[in-house]
C-alpha cells in the first residue's frame, strides 16, 4: 500500500515539477531571461555532473555559486516572480472574484457593478475612425491604486460618449491613460510603468509599450487605439490578444472579467 502511495506521489512530483518549469519557459520565452535560464539549467546540471563524478573542488565552487545565485535570481528574475505569482493567484481567484461579483449584485446596482465593455468598444470604434489615439486600463484584481495617484482621480459611471470625449486631442485629460474599475472611470492621465520587452515591433511606440507594460505587472487589460494607424489592440498578461471581430473582442473581455 505504502509503494503504491510513494509511486503516486512520485509521479505527482514529477508532474508538478514539470509543470513548474513549463511555467517559467513558458514566462520567460521570448525574453532575453530565457538565456539567463537555459545558463542556470547548464550550470545546474554541470554541478550535479560533477558530485556524481566526485570532483570535489569543481563541485563545491559549483555548489557556493549555486547557492548565492538564489538570491542574485530573484533580483534578475524580480518581473518573472512577480508574473508567475500573479498568474497562479488570478486563476485561485477567478472562482472567488467570480462569487464576490454575485455577492456584490445583490448588494449594489448592476449599474456600478458590471463593466459596460460594448460601450467601451463602441467607444473605440469611434475613435479609431478618427484616429483618436487612446489608452484604457480595465482592473480585475490586482490594485491600481499607484498608477491612479499618477493620473487625476474622478469617479464617472462608463458611456461611449464620454470615453470619446475625454481622449479628444483637444482635450486636457486626453493624455496618458484612463483607469476603469468596475463600471466607473476611476482616474484619467495616468502614467503606467512601460515594458522593457525588447521584442516588441518597433512600429509600437510608449502607448503600446506603457498598455503591455501594465499588463506585466498587473493583472488588469489594457486596450490601445492607435494614433498613428487607427489600430484597436487588446493586451493581457503583457501580450497582444488576437480578434477577428469586435464582438469577438467583446465576448474575450467578457470572459477574462468574469
Ligand atoms: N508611460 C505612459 N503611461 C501612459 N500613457 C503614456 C505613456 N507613455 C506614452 N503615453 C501616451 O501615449 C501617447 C503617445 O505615445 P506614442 O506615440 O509614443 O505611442 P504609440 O504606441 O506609437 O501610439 P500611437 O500608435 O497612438 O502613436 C502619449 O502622448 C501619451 O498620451
Amino acid at each position: 500500500m505504502d509503494l503504491i502511495n510513494l509511486r503516486i506521489l512520485d509521479i505527482l512530483d514529477i508532474v508538478l515539477v514539470a509543470f513548474l518549469l513549463y511555467s517559467i519557459y513558458k514566462l520567460v520565452k521570448g525574453t532575453a531571461a530565457i538565456n539567463i535560464f537555459i545558463g542556470i539549467v547548464i550550470i545546474y546540471l554541470v554541478w550535479k555532473l560533477t558530485q556524481f563524478l566526485a570532483m570535489e573542488m569543481l563541485s563545491s565552487v559549483l555548489g557556493e555559486f549555486i547557492g548565492v545565485g538564489m538570491f542574485a535570481l530573484i533580483v534578475v528574475f524580480q518581473q518573472e516572480i512577480r508574473k508567475f505569482l500573479l498568474m497562479i493567484g488570478s486563476t485561485n481567484f477567478g472562482r472567488r472574484r467570480q462569487f464576490l461579483r454575485q455577492l456584490k449584485f445583490i448588494r449594489d446596482n448592476p449599474e456600478d457593478t458590471i463593466t459596460n465593455i460594448k460601450a467601451i468598444i463602441n467607444a473605440c470604434i469611434e475613435m479609431r475612425k478618427t484616429h483618436t489615439g487612446a489608452l484604457i486600463i480595465i482592473k480585475r484584481t490586482t490594485s491600481l491604486d499607484f498608477v491612479k495617484t499618477s493620473g487625476d482621480s474622478m469617479d464617472i459611471r462608463i458611456n461611449s460618449p464620454i470615453i470619446e470625449s475625454i481622449f479628444y486631442k483637444n482635450s486636457p485629460l486626453h493624455d496618458g491613460a484612463m483607469i476603469i474599475e468596475d463600471n466607473h472611470i476611476v482616474a484619467t492621465r495616468a502614467i503606467l510603468p512601460v515594458t522593457n520587452d525588447n521584442n516588441i515591433p518597433l512600429r509600437f511606440g510608449l502607448r503600446h509599450r506603457a498598455a503591455v507594460g501594465i499588463s506585466e505587472k498587473t493583472d488588469a487589460l489594457a486596450l490601445v487605439v492607435s494614433e498613428e494607424t487607427g489600430r484597436l489592440s487588446y493586451i493581457k498578461n503583457g501580450e497582444f490578444v488576437i480578434f477577428k471581430t469586435e464582438e469577438e473582442l467583446i465576448e474575450k473581455i467578457k470572459k477574462d472579467l468574469a
